[in-house]
């Protein structure tokens, strides 16, 4: 039988993880999936799915997903109902965090970094979250931190993943489990989530900042590189959907030389490079303008941000 897993505060990231998992589901009960499939290959050396999700106690069978407002709500049913059989019977809830907790084996808190202290340390709360396995995705919120709001027997890890998980093409790292009887169980229930959706590998704490830098607003920061290519295309007279489809599939397609090919992004760069060719003379016009440091200064910063969220401010 599985668990129940309970997301608490569903919104941007919570719906990403959530559609990800329910429609890996939803695929796995519809698809006999070959050996070495995409989905195993996706995610190497991590896990072996089980062949069903009813009778598999690391995998989730029950889904609850808190808000606090009743527009978040309703949109929350349209958007898990659109998925199939299993998005449907995804429970949204308002205002009862607390019975969702307790009728949860799993909690993945998805809320706000500055509200993570008022929704977990009621001494309720903590009876609720006792003995059970909570996920913070939260940015700059330490696990030292959420350790003193829960209960001792309350195991508490990190996860920081990305919105591309909506689509199953996500980048979850996930912070070290402590040791325990359960740990085998937890590693598996934590692998099925995120590897179900992505890419997932496991990383000590103290790089969470620069994963929340790198992969967690690493979106935010490609599309802009994105939408710049479609801008020069456009600008040269391309049609604009036809712009951004030949950027977008370009992108994916050198990233995914890297990931599948394991080929050096230098490598990739200097076979692109003919001599006294077009791309050199795009590539020294880039350097012209110190994109690189640009882009890398923009981790470095990032990466100091989301370590002061959640945080009590400086004065
Ligand atoms: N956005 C991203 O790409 C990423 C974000 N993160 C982290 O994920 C977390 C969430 O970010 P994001 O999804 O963008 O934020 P959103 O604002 O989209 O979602 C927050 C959710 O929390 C709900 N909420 C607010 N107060 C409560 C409460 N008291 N009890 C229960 N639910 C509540 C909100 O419900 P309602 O709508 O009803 O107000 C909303 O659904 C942050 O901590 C962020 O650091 C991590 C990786 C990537
Ligand atoms: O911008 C933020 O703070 C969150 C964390 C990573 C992505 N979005």
């Amino acid at each position: 039988m599985g668990y129940t897993l309970c997301v608490l505060g569903c919104g941007t990231m919570g719906i990403a993880i959530l559609s990800g998992v329910v429609d890996s589901l939803e695929a796995r009960n519809t698809t006999i999936r070959p050996p070495h499939s995409k989905w195993e290959v996706h995610t190497p050396g991590t896990m072996t799915p089980a062949e069903s999700s009813e009778d598999d106690a690391s995998l989730p069978s029950r889904f609850i997903a808190c808000v606090t407002r009743t527009e978040s709500a309703k949109k929350l049913k349209n958007v898990f109902s659109a998925l199939g059989p299993i998005g449907t019977k995804v429970e949204v809830v308002t205002g009862q965090n607390l019975e969702s907790v307790r009728q949860s084996d799993v909690v993945i808190l998805c809320c706000k970094p500055q509200q993570a202290q008022s929704i977990l340390s009621g001494h309720e709360m903590q009876e609720a979250l006792a003995g059970k396995l909570l996920i913070s995705i939260l940015a700059g919120v330490t696990i030292p931190q959420m350790s003193a709001w829960v209960l001792p027997s309350t195991t508490v890890i990190r996860a920081m993943p990305n919105t591309p998980c909506k689509i199953r093409e996500g980048m979850t790292v996930v912070s070290a489990l402590p040791e325990s009887s359960d740990v085998d169980l937890q590693r598996s229930v934590i692998l099925n989530i995120f590897s179900s959706i992505g890419r997932c590998r496991f990383l000590d704490e103290k790089h969470f900042d620069a994963c929340t830098a790198l992969s967690g607003s690493g979106p935010a920061f490609a599309c802009i590189f994105l939408e710049a290519m479609a801008d020069g295309g456009v600008m040269m007279g391309l049609p604009r959907a036809e712009a951004l489809e030949l950027a977008a599939q370009t992108l994916q397609g050198a990233a995914r030389m890297t990931l599948q090919a394991g080929a050096h992004p230098a490598q990739i760069k200097d076979t692109v490079t003919t001599p006294g060719g077009c791309t050199i003379a795009g590539l020294l016009a880039l350097e012209d303008g110190r994109v690189r440091s640009t882009i890398a200064r923009a981790i470095q910063i990032a990466t100091e941000r989301a370590s002061e969220l959640g945080q009590p401010a400086k004065h």
